[in-house]
């Protein structure tokens, strides 16, 4: 018997644990499921009640006429050693009933609060637990009552919506049916007998209660029912005998009312034999004996589905990220792993795998040639700019041959243009990577949790890139300044000797034409010079530029995309390497909802690897 009573306790908190969960066996198979349970079923004023209250042992249930059961009342019986007998609702949890007329008001009260005054019903459940010395551990759900016929103030659909209700908790396989038949009625033409029929008509989970023996006709008996000639069933037939409406009235209380039952079949002439098998107190012992065989069978599968329910938990707490450490050095290498798993994906941005690391090859390949091909050197070498600079750089003796200040300053002036290209090539780039720093943190998985974190590895990062591009920006202006610093001789030497030997060739072809504009003309003879000083400068940057179109892009790569890869977060490693533990900590919060989530997780894990551990501490009893 102790043995019986610990796994039905146990089933009772795990059933409890369900319904704190939320869960009613909705949707796929449930813990809630799994379990079984014992549904009273049975017409109006079969004596349902009564078999309920007298196998707790407690008057408490609604009375009245008509259909008083209007919510499924899930009743948990749970036995104590000692003290007073007490009630508990679920959704009342704090709230201690020693009264049992107050229980039979709470659970008319809470009917109400789900179904309103009128007389609809529902399939909430009321759940219920009573505590006392006088009952043994089982759990029942009292349905309501069925009916044949709607009475006034019911919608017609009553009959068949409570038959669909009561249907779906008995068709349950693993529901045990306590069928109640009046006996003054005949058997053939019971309500439960019928529905029990319908949904397990092997009769094995189905156990027949026949009341109202002492209501037979004389000379009738009911022996042919209760020994299981006019109705089998796999479990025995139990009869009770309840207490009469008179009785009721008069208040005889249970204990004298199972009293009262037992000499009723000890001193019955038709039923003496059976004695020791009628009754509700056999009929208590008998569930019990029966609830526990289907458990221990089931137990392999309830663990089962613990163990996936389990599983399922923890996968998603691996999702959303187990609780953080709270020691430094474990704090320290959550923060390590969550950059290096940021500078992982920022990597794949650049080297390809995930995409925008090509628009920094757009920038070279498209933004700098177009800009450089809008510099203004038509303008700034046209005839009259080159004559103007030509003089100014002469000053007051115009140079004879070639005018060598005058080149230099042409030159230096154009290639002073080439700066802005430049500095936009280092800020495109900048802003390519400092678009898939916050591509790369919004895209870090691990990082998702961790808000104030994310904030801080893209402000370290966004600083540094500032840093790349200081020195990207020094980098190619010293580039573009160089050009300035040492022209290349050869060039111009190469250009004398080509001019000269164009000129020969021509001076042979044509002496006339091809002669400088003859003397008396000196303003073509000047414009023409002027023009071929403006062309030469103009050859001279062409190759400057095509120079600068490759160079610029190696510098801005080596500064700034380079270091980048290697190095981006290296200020930010030496900053949490010297922090606090608080600073840490702080660094690590996380998002409100998230917590929340988890500690949910981690009370529903816990509440499952109880309800396991208990299982298995029983299970091998
Ligand atoms: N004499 C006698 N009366 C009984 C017996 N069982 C029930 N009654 C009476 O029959 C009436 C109906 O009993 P209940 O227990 O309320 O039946 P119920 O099935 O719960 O009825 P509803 O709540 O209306 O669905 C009450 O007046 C009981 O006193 C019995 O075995 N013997």
């Amino acid at each position: 018997m102790a043995t019986m009573e610990s796994l039905i306790s146990l089933i009772n908190k795990i059933q409890r644990a369900c319904t704190v969960l939320g869960d009613h066996g909705g949707e796929g198979m449930s813990l809630w499921e799994a379990l079984p349970s014992v549904a009273v079923v049975g017409g109006q004023s079969s004596g349902k009640s009564s078999v309920l209250e007298s196998v707790v042992g407690r008057d408490f249930l609604p009375r009245g006429s008509g259909i008083v059961t209007r919510r499924p009342l899930v009743l948990q019986l749970h036995k104590i050693e000692r003290g007073t007998d007490y009630a508990e609702f679920l959704h009342a949890p704090r709230k201690k009933f020693t009264d049992f007329a107050a229980v039979r008001k709470e659970i008319q009260d809470e009917t109400d609060r789900i179904t309103g005054k009128s007389k609809q019903i529902s399939n909430i459940p009321i759940q219920l637990s009573i505590y006392s010395p006088n009952v043994v551990d089982l759990t029942l759900i009292d349905l309501p009552g069925l009916t044949k016929v709607a009475v006034e103030g019911q919608p017609e659909t009553i009959v068949e919506d409570i038959e669909n209700m009561v249907r779906s908790y008995v068709e349950k396989p693993n529901c045990i049916i306590l069928a109640i038949s009046p006996a003054n009625q005949d058997i053939a033409t019971s309500d439960a007998i019928k529905l029990a029929r319908e949904v397990d008509p092997t009769g094995e989970r189905t156990f027949g209660v026949l009341t109202k023996l002492d209501l037979m006709d004389k000379g009738t008996n009911a022996q042919d029912v209760l020994e299981g000639r006019s109705y089998r069933l796999q479990h025995p037939w139990v009869g009770i005998v309840n207490r009469s409406q008179a009785e009721i009235n008069k208040n005889i209380d249970m204990i004298s009312a199972r009293r009262k039952e037992r000499e009723y079949f000890e001193t019955s002439p038709d039923y003496g034999h059976l004695a020791s098998k009628m009754g509700s107190e056999y009929l208590a012992q008998l569930l019990s004996k029966h609830l526990e065989t289907v458990i221990r069978q089931r137990i392999p599968s309830i663990i089962a589905l613990i163990n996936k329910n389990i599983d399922e938990l923890n996968a998603e707490l691996d999702r959303i990220g187990r609780p953080i450490a709270v020691d430094s050095g474990a704090q320290l290498y959550t923060i390590l792993e969550m950059c290096r798993a940021f500078e992982r994906v920022f990597k794949e941005h650049l080297d390809g795998g995930r995409p925008g690391g090509d628009r920094i090859y757009g920038v070279f390949d498209h933004q700098l040639p177009a800009a450089l091909k809008k510099l203004p050197f038509d303008r700034h070498l046209s005839t009259k700019n080159v004559q103007k600079v030509v003089s100014e750089a002469d000053g007051y003796q115009p140079h004879l041959i070639a005018p060598e200040q005058g080149y230099r300053r042409l030159i230096d002036g154009s290639i002073s243009f080439f700066r802005g290209p430049a500095e936009a090539s280092v800020d495109a780039v900048h802003f390519v990577l400092k678009e898939l720093v916050r591509k790369s943190i919004a895209e870090t998985e691990e990082l998702k949790r961790f808000p104030t974190l994310s904030a801080d590895i893209a402000a370290a990062a966004t600083e540094a890139l500032e840093k790349f591009r200081e020195d990207g920006r020094k980098t190619v202006l010293r580039l573009v300044d160089m050009e300035s610093s040492y022209l290349t001789v050869e060039f111009f030497r190469k250009l004398h000797a080509e001019s000269d030997r164009i000129m020969d060739r021509n001076l042979e072809k044509n002496p006339e034409k091809n002669a400088p504009p003859p003397g008396p003309n000196m303003d073509r003879y000047a414009d023409y010079h002027f023009r071929k000083i403006g062309s030469n400068v103009s050859a001279y940057i062409g190759m400057v530029c095509d120079t600068l179109k490759n160079s610029i892009p190696k510098a801005v790569v080596y500064c700034q995309v380079l270091s980048a890869k290697r190095s981006l977060l290296n200020p930010f490693y030496a900053h949490i390497g010297r922090q606090e533990k608080e600073r840490l900590g702080a660094m690590l919060d996380e998002d409100p909802q998230l917590m929340e989530r988890r500690t949910m997780i981690a009370k529903r894990l816990e509440l499952y690897k109880s309800a396991r551990d208990e299982i298995d501490a029983v299970a091998w009893k």
